[in-house]
């Protein structure tokens, strides 16, 4: 099962040029897309989807041409947008019943089979009952994960699921996300790096609609040995150490002390503490398209 993306590019009709040959490689599992706000994700999870055109560039998913041939690929699609709109005042129960019979389940007894099976695996059997429109931003997520499973899709895209989640509905939703990516191709689009540590095997870091990662966290953090270094300033001291080095990240401390992550290939004196490379560090070093 793959995922071929070549030469993907996007410019939208106010000149922003959202994707920039794009080439990416997915494989079955879970597949996490690193960026920030703006970066070119939802562009390219829509692209994907077959909801919106590239400029130039192509999707094969194994041998379907994702741009030439939509309905195939949307009969093995599932797809979660970033919004997805609002939801009647219907239990959970008779909703997913509702999406079945749409995705063409005709028969009562499979529809009510594959209903169980989806609201159990997303651990919402015990509130079927309820109103979703009631459900809190997590139970939300989760029933979008719930309806999208109904046809078994053979790709699963889920569009930055966990922004505004509490920690708790957070770790409950990336956990079904988990048992789903044993058996599917699922691409999951986050700014969380977190997110896709816990996660994901493989993952791309996008920004500015270029790729600037592609591979497991491990070997991203591999890169960096060697060339992440730390040590405690005082807050007065940021902006000098800020011009003189590259720091990746500062954290504050209880007496107001900042820990600094600079990144640079050998150590900038002997006051800094070479640190193990953590995947936050690889995302900042993309970031600043320095990897
Ligand atoms: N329909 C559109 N028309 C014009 N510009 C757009 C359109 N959609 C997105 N953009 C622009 O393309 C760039 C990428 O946006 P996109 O939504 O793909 O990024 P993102 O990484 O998903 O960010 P976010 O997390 O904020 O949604 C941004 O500069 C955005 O303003």
């Amino acid at each position: 099962m793959s995922l071929k993306i070549s030469g993907l590019t996007k410019t939208y009709k106010n000149g922003v040029k959202a994707l920039d040959n794009v080439n990416l490689e997915i494989g079955k599992g879970m597949f996490g897309l690193l960026g920030p706000n703006g970066a070119g994700k939802s562009s390219l999870m829509r692209t994907i989807a077959s909801l919106q055109s590239p400029t130039s560039g192509s999707i094969m998913f194994n041998d379907i041409n994702v741009l030439e041939d939509k309905n195939s690929l949307r009969k093995v699609l599932g797809y979660l947008p970033q919004e997805f709109g609002v939801y009647p005042n219907m239990s959970a129960e008779t909703l997913l019943d509702y999406f079945a019979q749409l995705k063409g389940i005709t028969n009562k007894a499979e529809r009510k089979k594959i209903i169980t099976e989806v609201l159990t695996l997303t651990n919402l059997y015990d509130v079927r009952h309820k109103s979703v429109s009631g459900y809190s931003g997590g139970m939300k997520q989760r029933f979008g994960i719930a309806q999208l499973l109904l046809n078994n899709p053979q790709l699963i895209i889920v569009d930055e699921p966990t922004a505004g989640l509490d920690p708790a509905e957070r770790h409950r939703f990336l956990n079904v996300l988990r048992e789903i990516g044993a058996n599917h191709t699922v691409i999951f689009s986050t700014h969380i790096v977190d997110d896709v540590r816990e996660l994901c095997n493989e993952i791309a870091i996008l920004n500015g609609g270029k790729i600037l990662f592609e591979g497991t966290p491990t070997s991203g953090e591999e890169m960096l040995k060697g060339k992440i270094w730390v040590r405690i300033i005082n807050r007065a001291e940021y902006d000098e150490y800020n011009q003189k080095y590259n720091i990746l990240s500062s954290n504050f401390n209880p007496d107001n002390t900042l820990n600094i992550r600079v990144y640079n290939d050998a150590q900038p004196n002997e006051t800094f503490v070479e640190a193990e490379p953590i995947l936050e560090d690889v995302y900042f070093v993309s970031l600043k398209n320095d990897i």
